[in-house]
């Protein structure tokens, strides 16, 4: 790996030399990999572990055009209280939500809004024109703004996947540096960035690992796969892919990028398998809240019925977690 460019140095044509030089991706090695780890199976002393992880890690989420306040207040309650019979249960990390209900959500929270990695919990908002990214740079830098000083902790910010699928990467960079910009406060902390490469639109795997390295460049903090609302989500492979640049970034910067595969996961089966990769691949200190996270709505509610079971031997009743 060449040195890492500095963020202010960066031009257009020194951006694109960047991009074009990376290795392409072999992919049948990285399939082969993905699918290598996602049959490894773990201890079942460790599973207990492993789904307390899980939970601690769920960015749990409601991005509907139907969503209600009331509907965001119930998910804050199940993000603090994930299963009212067993109060060993941790809490998420986050709730994600539309900027216009992340004050719903942080009043809602009340106190115990703030670090998951302090057993708070933090709410993201998506932005930029979620999901397609079709707007002015003013629009998608006045909607993170809004959803920062609304509380928002968090940004889930879309790529312009148009421009990028064009060659225009250097639009797609000075939006993430302006869209970062947005997420700075009064007090000169910021709101953490996660950049949406909405891998499925990407096409290829070497266009994921451009994606990937033109957000950290960008100055993202976090990389995520997908809005969950185009298919195929996150994979796998695509995962480890995005993992292995966050890996090479840390090699040559010393900066560790969170990643946060988003849509589809639903299982704890599949989750585990996310762990297992992560592990292997930038090590379990990743496996943390400011490092990675699973977007998901209905991930936890498999996750707390494999909790009860592993508790008490048997799954509970159908009805015992809410399903929606
Ligand atoms: O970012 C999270 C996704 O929108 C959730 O997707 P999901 O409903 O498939 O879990």
């Amino acid at each position: 790996m060449r040195s890492i460019p500095v963020l202010s140095d960066l031009t257009a044509e020194s951006l694109a030399d960047f991009l074009r030089a990376l290795p392409g991706v072999d992919a049948v090695g990285l399939e082969a990999r993905a699918a290598d780890l996602g049959t490894r199976s773990i201890k079942t002393s460790s599973k207990s572990w492993a789904i307390d992880t899980i939970i601690k890690l769920i960015d749990l989420t409601t991005l509907e055009g139907a969503d209600t306040p009331g509907k965001v207040r119930t998910l804050v309650s199940k993000a603090l209280v994930p299963d009212a019979r067993d109060l060993t249960t941790p809490r998420v990390a986050a709730v994600c939500v539309y900027g216009d209900m992340v004050a719903i959500a942080v009043e809602a929270l009340g106190d115990m809004h703030g670090d998951p990695d302090q057993g708070k919990v933090s709410v993201a908002a998506v932005a930029t024109a979620f999901p397609s990214g079709r707007s002015s740079l003013a629009i998608k830098i006045a909607d993170t703004q809004e959803a920062v000083a609304a509380g928002a902790d968090e940004i889930d910010m879309v790529i312009d996947r148009g421009a990028f699928l064009a060659g225009d990467w250097w639009t797609v960079f000075q939006q993430i540096v302006a869209v970062k910009e947005a997420c700075r406060r009064a007090d000169g902390t910021h709101a953490h960035l996660k950049v949406i490469l909405e891998t499925g639109e990407l096409v290829t795997y070497d266009n994921v690992r451009k994606a990937s390295w033109l957000a950290m460049l960008a100055g993202g903090d976090f990389i995520k796969t997908s809005t969950g609302k185009v298919a195929p989500a996150a994979t796998l492979p695509v995962t480890l892919l995005m993992l292995e640049a966050v890996r090479d970034w840390y090699a040559a910067t010393g900066q560790r990028i969170g990643v946060k595969p988003a849509g589809g996961i639903k299982t704890t089966k599949d989750a585990i398998k996310y762990l297992v990769v992560v592990a292997e691949t930038v090590g379990e200190e990743w496996l943390v809240p400011h490092l990675f996270r699973f977007g998901a709505s209905s991930l936890l509610n498999d996750v707390l019925l494999q909790r009860q079971k592993l508790a008490s031997g048997h799954y509970s009743s159908a009805d015992y977690v809410t399903l929606d």
